[in-house]
């Protein structure tokens, strides 16, 4: 179709249900299953006739797009990465004139105090997974967000370049903080997509606790190193780690002595440290 004003088009789009809030108990014995999930989807395809007239005969609603969440997750949920793979490629093959989606699923966790008693997850970790699906075979990733980690040593930051500007001391002894942001695409998707998830996750932990750091830069490239060691399936790691940068405070003005005890915990700016680890071509 072509547009309605020579001399403009229609660049790429997607639209979707953002932030469906979806919870599932599973009652089928007396300890019940509890799943907490926001659920984003974005479609796109032949979507031309929507946006230069109107005609919204390919557009199947986002508030569809939100029903269908609910409708499927009465069957149960699954690992995300399958439920979101059951949602894209759903939307993909039963609406003509949409051609791809992606299905994005945060999963909030909740520790079980009792049979059927939660309590929050602690400093709100998600779990999350993202399936791209155009036909044929679907894009799988997973990942956690706001995954927070601290080492009160083994971290080290020195010999960086100084010019007129630099104020910062050289450390040999600091904490080391961040909430990790970690996403790893899947070459091929794991048999079992919640041991792959595990397995990834402690790799990523094990590597923060016993990297000795001599910047954040190292210990992200070993955190994606690890994890494409134990997920044999994983091609690929994004990671973003903030500094959270803890400030060792001067308590020489009350006389006292501060070997590395009393820390002012940062909050703006912070350092952004981001990369990706990638898996070699045999
Ligand atoms: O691990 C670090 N990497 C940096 O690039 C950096 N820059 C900075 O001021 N502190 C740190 N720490």
């Amino acid at each position: 179709m072509t547009a309605p004003t020579p001399g403009f088009t229609l660049g790429p789009n997607s639209y979707g249900k953002s932030g469906v809030r979806l919870v599932h108990v599973d009652r089928d014995t007396p300890r019940h299953v509890l799943r907490d999930l926001t659920v984003h989807t974005a479609l796109s395809g032949d979507l031309d006739a929507t946006h230069y007239t109107g005609d919204n005969t390919g557009v199947l609603p986002t508030d569809t797009q939100k029903n269908t969440v609910y409708a499927f997750a009465r069957d149960g949920i699954g690992a995300v990465e399958a439920f979101a793979e059951r949602l894209a490629r759903h939307f993909v093959d039963t609406a003509p004139a949409i051609a791809h989606a992606r299905v994005r699923i945060d999963e909030h966790a909740w520790t079980r105090i009792g049979d059927h008693s939660f309590a929050s997850g602690e400093g709100g970790e998600l779990r999350t997974a993202e399936v791209r699906y155009g036909g044929g075979d679907a894009q799988v990733a997973a990942g956690v967000r706001d995954l927070l980690l601290l080492n009160t040593t083994d971290s080290e930051f020195s010999g960086f370049l100084a010019d007129e500007y630099t104020t910062l001391p050289a450390t040999d002894d600091r904490i080391l903080a961040t909430a990790v942001t970690a996403t790893w695409d899947y070459a091929t998707a794991p048999a079992d997509p919640d041991t792959a998830f595990r397995t990834a996750r402690a790799a990523l932990l094990d590597a923060f606790a016993d990297t000795y750091s001599l910047s954040l830069q190292q210990t992200l490239y070993a955190v994606g190193e690890r994890i494409l060691k134990a997920v044999p399936e994983a091609r690929e790691v994004r990671l973003s780690l903030p500094n959270r940068h803890h400030y060792l405070q001067d308590l020489g003005r009350f006389g006292l002595d501060n070997p590395g005890v009393v820390f002012q915990a940062g909050d703006l700016p912070y350092g952004l440290i981001e990369g990706t680890v990638r898996r070699e071509a045999p």
